[in-house]
């Protein structure tokens, strides 16, 4: 397996605080790879640090085999990033806008495809002032792929969008992904992650706390289920089980068939998260 990224005591301050304080990472070439972690944790420093955006302090860093410190022409051109939203290019349309930024790459997709693959078809003509704030993250997106990068970043891109356009744009970034492009994905919606990313790393105060797939992570995939059901005498009642199918055999032995408001769940990937980075669930 061939890496994409690979850092190694990376750290990075702004005057007396410690944003990164020595993150390790390493994503392969192909993998879709999310960043999770609170405000303030230090995903967005790591990211523009493997962008070339940012300086570090210390550490080493290899994304697509060059130190991203160095920031050459050819590199960049490998690389896709979804930028937060600017007003640049306020009075083009969105055609306009994803045309003009096919010209900065040697072999760009067909800008007809992406317009159609970001869901901007109708807007197509569209002035980029004019756009909701989903249309314009829409167009970020599109712009992040327009050079068909073999890595692409996207930091929050889901940020605003309705509950379709987020479905839509998975199918976009699953589709990006069986044809091989490597991803790398901070993000705070946790559905999310679980649905695009095979490994997610949790950073919190600039440290890694745990890389894990989704359905490892903290041990999730050994956390004991939650049985619920409501005693018609005593109310809502819950257990935790790590036999939950004898459990409510046991229940339904108890009521002699059907276990009023029975539920058994497991805990989410924000359940879990959350615990991680000490909140309640
Ligand atoms: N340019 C800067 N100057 C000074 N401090 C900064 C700068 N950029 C980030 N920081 C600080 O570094 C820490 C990490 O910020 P960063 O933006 O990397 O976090 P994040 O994990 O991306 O957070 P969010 O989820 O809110 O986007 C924060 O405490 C932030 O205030």
């Amino acid at each position: 397996m061939s890496a994409a990224i690979t850092v190694r005591g990376l750290e990075k301050s702004y005057a007396e605080h410690r944003a990164v304080g020595g993150i390790d990472l390493d994503v392969a070439r192909g993998e879709v790879f999310a960043l999770l972690g609170p405000n303030g944790a230090g995903k967005t420093t790591t990211v523009e640090i493997l962008e070339g955006y940012r300086s570090r302090d210390a550490g080493e860093v290899s994304v697509l085999g060059a130190d991203p410190a160095d920031n050459a022409l050819a590199w960049r051109r490998r690389i896709g990033i979804v930028l937060q939203s600017s007003d640049d290019f306020a009075d083009l349309t969105v055609e306009e806008t994803v045309r003009h930024f096919a010209h900065y790459f040697p072999a760009p997709r067909d800008v007809d495809e992406v317009i159609e693959a970001t869901g901007l078809a109708e807007k197509r003509t569209a002035r980029t002032r004019a756009l909701s704030g989903g249309q314009r993250r829409r167009l970020d997106v599109a712009l992040g792929i327009i050079g068909d990068p073999e890595l692409l970043f996207l930091d929050e891109p889901t940020t605003g969008f309705d509950p379709e356009a987020r479905r839509q744009f998975w199918t976009l970034i699953e589709s990006l992904a069986s044809a091989g492009t490597t991803i790398l994905l901070t993000t705070h919606y946790l559905d999310e992650a679980e649905h695009l990313a095979e490994r997610v790393a949790v950073i919190a105060s600039g440290r890694i706390v745990e890389v894990a797939t989704p359905t490892t992570l903290g041990g999730r995939d050994r956390a004991p289920a939650r049985v619920t059901w409501l005693d018609p005498q005593n109310g809502p009642q819950r257990l935790d089980s790590h036999s939950p199918t004898k459990t409510v055999q046991e229940l339904a032995g108890r009521f002699g068939g059907e276990v009023p408001g029975l539920t058994v769940t497991r805990p989410t990937l924000e359940d879990t998260y959350l615990q991680m980075i000490g909140q309640p669930a």
